[in-house]
């Protein structure tokens, strides 16, 4: 019997016309300690791939931003762009990819994605430091973010709360990445500057209340 596909009937075949297969039996998790896992499913969005990022380029209504650091105000180092709950995303598959991401979760999760924040790394020289993802719920309560990302391969590092060796997977074209559980309050996740990278463009689903 086709279980999932008579829970959420007709959802995935839909979703497929947009280029964007069935997640069931394409993610891997692995468990990263302190109730802290992370999935992962490559190529998950590679057929939409170089059009979805070729419409975030193009149409995402980029903004740069500052931040004080010390004494100092400095540039941030990546340009970025959140979409709220309800608002039209820069291409179909997207949207197909929030709403698989939303049924397969939706046990574990209780709650769809609804969010979808946009990075977009120029080059190497971007980044993003260590950090959980606790302004919001995320800073007691266990939630997922889930990640997709095109464009240049970069590493997703990812290190206990407060230091220690580093793990980390490295997200390429089309991959996704959902961390889980207790990682955006027991792990800090980041995106190290490297010396050579071409563009990436990510896109992170959250539940609502999970920034
Ligand atoms: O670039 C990514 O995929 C991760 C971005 C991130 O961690 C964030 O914006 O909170
Ligand atoms: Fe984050």
């Amino acid at each position: 019997m086709d279980f999932q596909g008579s829970l959420f009937g007709g959802l995935a075949p839909t979703a497929y016309a947009d280029g964007v297969p069935p997640l069931r039996g394409r993610v891997e998790r692995r468990h990263l300690g302190d109730g802290a896992w992370i999935d992962v499913a490559r190529d998950w969005l590679a057929t939409a791939a170089d059009e979805v990022a070729a419409a975030m380029v193009a149409d995402v209504p980029w903004r740069a931003e500052r931040r004080p650091m010390y004494d100092r105000v400095v540039a941030v180092p990546r340009l970025l762009h959140t979409y709220g709950a309800g608002e039209d995303l820069p291409h179909p598959a997207l949207v197909a990819a929030r709403e698989q991401l939303s049924a397969h979760y939706r046990d574990e999760l209780g709650e769809p994605f609804v969010t979808a924040g946009c990075c977009f790394y120029r080059d190497g020289d971007d980044s993003v430091a260590w950090h959980g993802d606790t302004i919001g719920r995320g800073s007691t309560h266990d939630t997922m973010v889930a990640i997709v990302s095109f464009g240049d391969p970069r590493r997703l590092a990812l290190r206990r709360r407060g230091g220690g060796p580093s793990t980390g997977v490295v997200m390429a074209h089309g991959d996704l990445v959902v961390m889980g559980g207790s990682c955006q309050r027991t792990w800090e996740h980041a995106v190290p500057k490297v010396a050579h990278a071409g563009p990436r463009l990510s896109v992170q689903f959250r539940p609502a209340g999970v920034f």
